[in-house]
């Protein structure tokens, strides 16, 4: 696939390159080792498996935007994975910018295509990207997750709620979706780029090794996205519904919804319905479901 960084098969040598650190950074290539390619491809394509091909650049603008380009030009297949060391325009919902410096975190992109699933039923990818991010995660960074309404991944630090990681899912070519994860893995409280950012190491996590992170993380995924293909997509009968509702740190709290035209809605979330909108009872008595927008939780009243 490309594009790719020439350099990037220095990912394939096992340990991986130790040569120079990035440009800019203040970290040796040994605070912050290297992915290795060549093991998560073996770790992870097999015949029948989900996983198509395992690619590891060193460096680009957004994994997202380099999937959906070749998926639109009719060159990836379903199942293919992008991983970027580093993204130099990474893009998060809304247009907002996605911070990625180099080796802190996992930045990467995979493409779906799930032909049995009406396409009605898509919009449930994003969220079952976020089950499979936060359990995979849970279990191998041990680290307690949980997601905030529709998919930011949500740590703990300092007894405060941060966001550790985000998923953006993007249509791309006639039939797939792209869905993108970024993951803050060891960025220090000084590196974050927003106060109410997070990442693992910061919420003490006992194992911060991006490769099993990774794999973690992308076997959940596929067994994820087999449940859900299998039902046809029923969040209810795959059990995705009440999963995701299980590890939802929106429900249950007040929230204000800003909704796109400077709308917003002040509520207490209640429920995450079939079509994954989150349900607000508003002091009303009226159930407003949520669609879009940015969610704030607000402290109880
Ligand atoms: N590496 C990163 N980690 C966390 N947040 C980041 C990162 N890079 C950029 N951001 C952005 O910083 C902003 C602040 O995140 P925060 O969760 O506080 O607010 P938000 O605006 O409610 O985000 P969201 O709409 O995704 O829920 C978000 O827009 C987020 O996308
Ligand atoms: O929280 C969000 O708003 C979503 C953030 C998604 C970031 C990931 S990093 C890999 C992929 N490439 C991108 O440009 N964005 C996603």
């Amino acid at each position: 696939m490309t594009p790719r960084d020439p350099s990037e098969d220095a990912n394939d040598q096992p340990g991986g390159s130790r040569g120079d650190g990035p440009r800019g950074s203040r970290w040796s290539d040994l605070d912050r080792p290297p992915l290795n390619g060549a093991a998560l491809r073996r770790a992870l394509v097999r015949e029948g498996g989900l996983w198509s091909g395992v690619d590891v650049v060193q460096r680009t603008g957004s994994t997202n935007s380099d999937l959906a380009a070749l998926a639109d030009a009719g060159r990836a297949a379903e199942g293919a994975v992008l991983v970027a060391e580093e993204q130099q325009a990474g893009r998060g919902r809304l247009d907002r910018v996605w911070t990625a410096p180099a080796r802190s975190g996992l930045f990467f992109s995979v493409l779906l295509k799930p032909a049995e699933v009406p396409v009605e039923r898509w919009g449930w990818l994003p969220l079952l990207t976020g089950v499979a991010v936060a359990t995979g995660l849970s279990r191998a960074a041990g680290v307690n997750t949980a997601l905030k309404w529709p998919n930011d991944l949500l740590v703990t630090v300092g007894g405060e709620e941060r966001k550790a990681g985000g998923i953006l899912a993007e249509r791309a070519g006639t039939d797939g979706v792209v869905v993108g994860i970024g993951v803050n893995v060891t960025l220090r409280e000084d590196e974050l780029p927003v106060p109410t950012a997070g990442s693992l190491s910061l919420a003490g996590a006992t194992n911060t090794d991006r490769d099993p992170l990774l794999r973690a993380v992308l076997r959940s995924l596929e067994q994820w996205y087999g449940t859900w293909r299998e039902a046809g997509g029923d969040p209810a009968l795959s059990g995705l519904q009440e999963t995701y509702a299980a590890g939802c740190a929106t429900l249950g709290r007040r929230v204000r919804a800003e909704l796109p035209g400077d709308r917003s809605i002040v509520g207490e979330a209640v429920a995450v319905d079939s079509d994954g909108r989150l349900v607000l009872a508003t002091a009303e008595g009226v159930q407003e479901p949520v669609g879009a927008g940015d969610i704030v939780h607000l402290r109880p009243e």
